[in-house]
Formats: structure tokens, sequence, C-alpha cells
């Protein structure tokens, strides 16, 4: 009996390409959601795609990938990119060698450093004058309940619209003397050659005792101080989008007089230079970005923006 000839109408083979198409972006998109929750090493992830190109890893395109790696968001993915020599469109199956030596190390340095951190659920938020710092910390105060932001104590008046006991604790300086006399404090500093202002240390304790997370948002002397007395903690350096963005955030901030944002754009320059001594950098583009990459560092149990509606 002559062998008999199946064929396939087009429309049927359309419809199993596109099932077909489907059912492989559910499963990037879950290796995607693993690599992003830590349930899977983006390591490992790399590797399946080297061995096998036409797989689910391979076929995820290297965008994908790095932005599903916890704290790279859009603006450090072009720098990123760039430094690894990667058009955004190259999937990681079809990365040349000199790539995926470079974006294997580029991912193992990165788990490296976030293992030592393991533990850490104190992180430090420091960077230049009106670079954003005030305004991230905040963000994150309103959509992560998780986080815990600490308030510090200055000697500094307040300013309009801030509230004791939210945005600081305004002390004089007897009372800020009596605070560091009495080791109340975890690092204090004078900033910008003006007031005083310090961390104050029971709150935090109480904190990392329950195990809650911790941010502190406070200047370059401060965090150097924390690494001192508590060198699990994770410094994160916020820096600009560049000089003149963030000569045009202090001057739209209207708070400062010419001569004081002279001293602060001063002591900026100098801040810039201490950024390698921080465990990572971010970029303060647009705040929600900046904010979620901030938080991503955080070791915490369950830090997830609060819904909005
Ligand atoms: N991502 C951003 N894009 C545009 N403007 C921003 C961004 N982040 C902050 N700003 C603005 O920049 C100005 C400075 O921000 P902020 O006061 O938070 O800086 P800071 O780093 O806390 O400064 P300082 O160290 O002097 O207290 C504010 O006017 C704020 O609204
Ligand atoms: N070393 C510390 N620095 C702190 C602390 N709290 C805030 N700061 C830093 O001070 C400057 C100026 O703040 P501003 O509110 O007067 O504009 C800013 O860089 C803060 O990060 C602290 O407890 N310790």
């Amino acid at each position: 009996m002559p062998e008999q000839t199946v064929r396939t109408p087009p429309e049927v083979d359309r419809v199993a390409a596109s099932r077909a198409a489907v059912e492989a972006r559910r499963k990037r998109a879950e290796v995607k959601n693993n690599i992003a929750t830590g349930t899977v090493s983006a390591l490992t992830v790399l590797d399946d795609a080297f061995a096998d190109p036409e797989g689910v890893a391979g076929r995820m395109r290297a965008t994908d990938f790095l932005l599903s790696v916890p704290a790279i968001g859009r603006t450090k993915l072009t720098r990123i990119l760039e430094d690894l020599k990667i058009s955004p469109s190259k999937r990681l199956g079809g990365l040349g060698p000199n790539q995926r030596l470079r974006i294997r190390d580029f991912i193992a340095d990165r788990e490296s450093k976030n293992r030592q951190h393991k533990r850490s659920r104190l992180i430090v938020l420091a960077g230049p004058t009106a670079v954003g710092k005030g305004t991230v910390a905040t963000h994150i105060r309103e959509n992560y309940p998780d986080v815990l932001l600490s308030v510090s104590a200055t000697t500094r008046s307040p300013r309009p619209g801030e509230v004791e006991g939210i945005n600081y604790f305004f002390v004089n300086d007897e009372e800020f003397d009596r605070l560091i006399e009495n080791g109340e404090l975890l690092e204090h500093a004078t900033v910008h050659n003006a007031s005083r202002y310090g961390t104050p240390r029971g709150p935090i304790d109480e904190a990392l005792n329950r195990g809650d997370s911790v941010l502190l948002e406070i200047d370059i002397q401060g965090a150097r101080q924390v690494r001192e007395a508590m060198p699990e903690a994770t410094l994160v350096f916020l820096l600009p989008p560049s000089w003149d963005e963030l000569v045009r955030r202090l001057v739209g901030r209207g708070t400062e007089g010419a001569e004081e944002r002279e001293r602060r754009l001063e002591t900026a320059r100098h801040e810039l230079a201490a950024q390698d001594e921080f465990d990572y950098r971010v970029v303060n583009g647009t705040v929600a970005d900046a904010a979620q990459e901030v938080v991503d560092l955080i070791q915490t149990r369950g830090a997830r923006p609060r819904r909005t509606v």
C-alpha cells in the first residue's frame, strides 16, 4: 500500500508556531522571574544559554537577562551593555566568545559581592549634595514599608515643611554633645562645614535584632564611620546623571543661597572622588528606578512596593 502523505494546512502550522512562541515566552519570563527572586543564579542561566544557544536561556535577549538581575535598572543597563560591548538586541546564545567571557565575569563578580553582603540588612545611602538622597529615601519610606528609614539628629534648623521625628530630630548643640557622650550615636559628622548630624544607634540595633532592614541616608564621613563600626553594612553611592544635572537640582531646590551652594558643590567634588569606596553605585535618573535599585540591594525578607490604586 502506498505511503499516505498527510499535508498540514498552512493555517495549522501557523497556529502551532504561535503556540510554541507563546510557550517559549512564558518559559523565558519564568527564568527572568527566578533570577529576580534569587531562585536561580544568573550565572547558571548564562551557562545554560552558552551550552544550549537555542534553548530557553539561549534565546533570551541580553537586555532582558540583565534587567532581571537585582539592582540593574534601565539607566545602569545602558552603561553595562556599553562596557560589555554587547548590542541590546543580542540573544545570550548568540554572543561571541569575548562577549561571553565579559558578561560571565561581570555576573560572577556581582554574585560574589552579593554573597559577601548576604546577611546585611543595613544599607547606607550616601552621595553628593542635591543628588536626590532625601528624595529617594522618602520614596522608599512611602512605598516600601518593610524598610525602616533611620531618623537622624541634627543641629540645623527645620526647613519649611520638615517635621520633628519624621525628617530629623532637631536638637541644639548641648543636646547633640550629650548624645555623643552617652554613646547614643552610631556615627556623627559636621556636614558642609555647617551643622552637625548623627544617627541614633538604639532604633537601628532594635530593628536589626528584629530582623528588619534599615536604610541610613547620611553623608560620606558618616558612611565611612558606619563601615568601621558595622563592616557588614552595604554602602551605596548615589550618582547624578551628570554634573550639570547635579547643579540644576541644587539650584532648582532653592533652599540654599549662592554662597552655600558654592560650598556644597566644592564638597560634592571631593565626595564624587570617594565613590569607589562604596559597594554599589546607583545613578539617580528617575526617583522610582533609583529607589527600586536601592531596595533590591537590601536583603529584605520581602520588601515589595506598596500597592498603589
Ligand atoms: N531623579 C530626580 N530627577 C529630578 N530631580 C530630582 C531627582 N531626585 C531628586 N530631585 C530633585 O533634586 C533636588 C535635590 O534633591 P534632595 O534634596 O533629595 O537631595 P539630597 O541628596 O538629599 O541633598 P542634600 O544632601 O543637600 O540634603 C530636589 O529639588 C529634588 O526634588
Ligand atoms: N553623617 C551624617 N550625615 C547626615 C545625617 N543625616 C543627614 N546627613 C547628611 O547631611 C547632609 C545635609 O542634609 P540636609 O537635610 O541639611 O540637606 C546630607 O548630605 C545628608 O545626607 C546623619 O545622621 N549623619
